[in-house]
């Protein structure tokens, strides 16, 4: 009998670290759960590079997961020499990157080409990302399929995508009282605000340089057979009804993709081991160190995800109000917007002193920080945070309260969410113009870390550990049904 063919799915990631490492994880959870799969991510040079040393720095990697590198010359879409990803840029070479992304279109149709005649069919699905709707049409033409995958959760994707398609907050007198908007798809009562919204949305008219980008490939993703969608149905109920209520197609909630020590019912401290292209400043053994000297949930954790900060003002009244909290904290800084983030840190950021000052207090990480061992550290009492949501899903997976920052994307919707939905988050406050002073500061983090019955930061506490459970439990429940369910369809 003639051996069978492997059955290939080529992934399609946008070329960003918070989605290549989601889509790394797809690749695996894929194979786990059945391994008959091939599967090859396609990307840019730097962007293959940057998931071979986040294969090679994971556990064993499945003989099944490839990688292909396509041309891609950044020079050629007037980006700096060598930027093929968000990380590092600042905001207005970063759309720049968007519209190079479907640069790939071509290189990605004559690799097509090459597994037709290598195998004699063409692959059994491509997985795109959201941003890369262009792939549906390159499905369509090699006689495949395309599904889509979103890297948020399921709240925050139908909101950036409706918004997006049809920038609601334009007629705010249609329906809309003060700043506050219907969202369509959304229910009525669910009003959303001008203020959850980044400037360039606010300005976005259907015809500027990030509507022409989104419309066209969100619209285009809405053409796939289907989205794949990093979050857990039980915890998102009505981000889910609302995400397939406004893109009518089937969606498969997946998540999280997390590893599997994460997900265990108790993981304590100790080394969790991810893949990742980036290598922390602070080896993850001296942040548990750091950690195993404080008290259970006492200590801040503060990030703002692989390609956010904060401007000066803003850091220098945070560090403040930090100060005077009084509370243990670890703090991933980089420098404030306007700075090169990979360049050197400067001291005036920080009030005078500040860093010889906190001591013991505080960690200061100048960075890259193990994240996910500081979240599965038993003294890690909260999370200062973006709100992206892989930082999201790591820090509820561990049952951790969130103080939300949201600075981009859909970080807005995802802390509107946290707050309303959730109840497992406060907003401090939004984006890099947002107001913040130090008392402010200092009574957040008191509240949050606060573990007096009665306070709010009690229940937030109890809430994230409940989504913590559901999320875990989503493991050998509805995630791995969803998938079983996505994998049939596809076989
Ligand atoms: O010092 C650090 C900082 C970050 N991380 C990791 O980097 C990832 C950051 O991902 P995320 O929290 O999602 O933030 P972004 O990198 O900003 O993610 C982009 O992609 C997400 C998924 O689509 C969106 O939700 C965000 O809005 C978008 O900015 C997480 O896995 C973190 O664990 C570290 O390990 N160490």
């Amino acid at each position: 009998m003639e051996a069978q063919l492997p059955k290939h799915i080529v992934m399609v990631p946008f070329m960003a670290q918070g989605h290549l490492i989601p889509f790394l994880e797809l690749a695996h959870r894929i194979l786990n759960h059945n391994p008959i799969f091939t599967i090859t991510i396609v990307n840019s040079p730097l962007n293959i590079n940057y998931l071979r040393s986040a294969i090679a720095n994971g556990p064993s990697p499945p003989h099944q997961i490839h990688l292909k590198s396509l041309p891609f010359n950044s020079s050629d879409h007037g980006l700096p020499p060598n930027s093929e990803n968000t990380d590092g840029l600042p905001i207005t070479q970063i759309i720049k990157l968007f519209h190079a992304s479907t640069a790939l279109e071509t290189p990605l149709r004559g690799f097509i080409s090459d597994v037709i005649s290598d195998e004699g069919s063409p692959p059994v699905c491509i997985i795109s990302d959201v941003f890369m709707g262009w792939a549906n049409e390159v499905a369509k033409s090699f006689g495949t399929v395309n599904y889509s995958f979103t890297t948020g959760g399921a709240y925050g994707s139908a909101a950036y995508s409706s918004i997006w398609m049809n920038l609601p907050h334009r007629n705010l007198a249609n329906g809309g009282t003060h700043d506050e908007f219907p969202v369509p798809g959304f229910p009525e009562s669910c009003r959303f605000s001008i203020t959850q919204l980044h400037s360039y949305l606010i300005a976005a008219d259907g015809k500027d340089e990030w509507s022409t980008f989104f419309q066209p490939q969100i619209s285009l993703s809405l053409k796939s057979k289907g989205w794949l969608c990093n979050t857990v149905e039980e915890i998102e109920n009505m981000g889910c009804e609302t995400l397939r209520n406004y893109i009518k197609l089937p969606v498969w909630c997946i998540g999280p993709l997390l590893p599997q020590k994460m997900l265990k019912t108790n993981p304590g401290s100790g080394i969790v081991g991810r893949r990742s292209g980036k290598q922390p400043v602070i080896r993850p053994e001296e942040c548990i160190e750091w950690l195993d000297s404080h008290p259970q949930d006492s200590v801040l954790y503060i990030s703002f995800g692989s390609q956010n900060t904060i401007s000066e003002t803003q850091m220098m009244e945070l560090a403040k109000g930090l100060e005077e909290s009084k509370k243990p904290f670890i703090w991933v800084i980089r420098p404030p917007i306007g700075f090169d983030l990979k360049g050197e840190f400067k001291p005036e950021w920080l009030p005078l002193g500040f860093e010889d000052r906190i001591g013991k207090q505080g960690l200061m990480v100048h960075g890259w920080a193990p994240q996910l061992e500081i979240l599965c550290h038993p003294s890690t009492g909260a999370f200062l945070s973006h709100c992206g949501w892989n930082s999201v899903m790591e820090s509820l997976s561990q049952g951790v309260p969130i103080i939300g920052w949201p600075l981009a994307a859909e970080q807005g919707y995802n802390a509107k969410m946290l707050v309303e939905e959730m109840g497992v988050c406060v907003v401090l406050t939004r984006g890099v113009h947002g107001r913040i002073v130090k008392e402010k500061v200092k009574n957040v983090i008191e509240m949050v870390l606060d573990k007096s019955e009665e306070r709010k930061g009690n229940d937030m506490r109890r809430k994230a550990s409940e989504v913590g459970r559901l999320i875990r439990a989503s493991v050998d429940g509805s995630s791995y049904k969803a998938m079983d369910e996505f994998l049939s369809t596809i076989l």
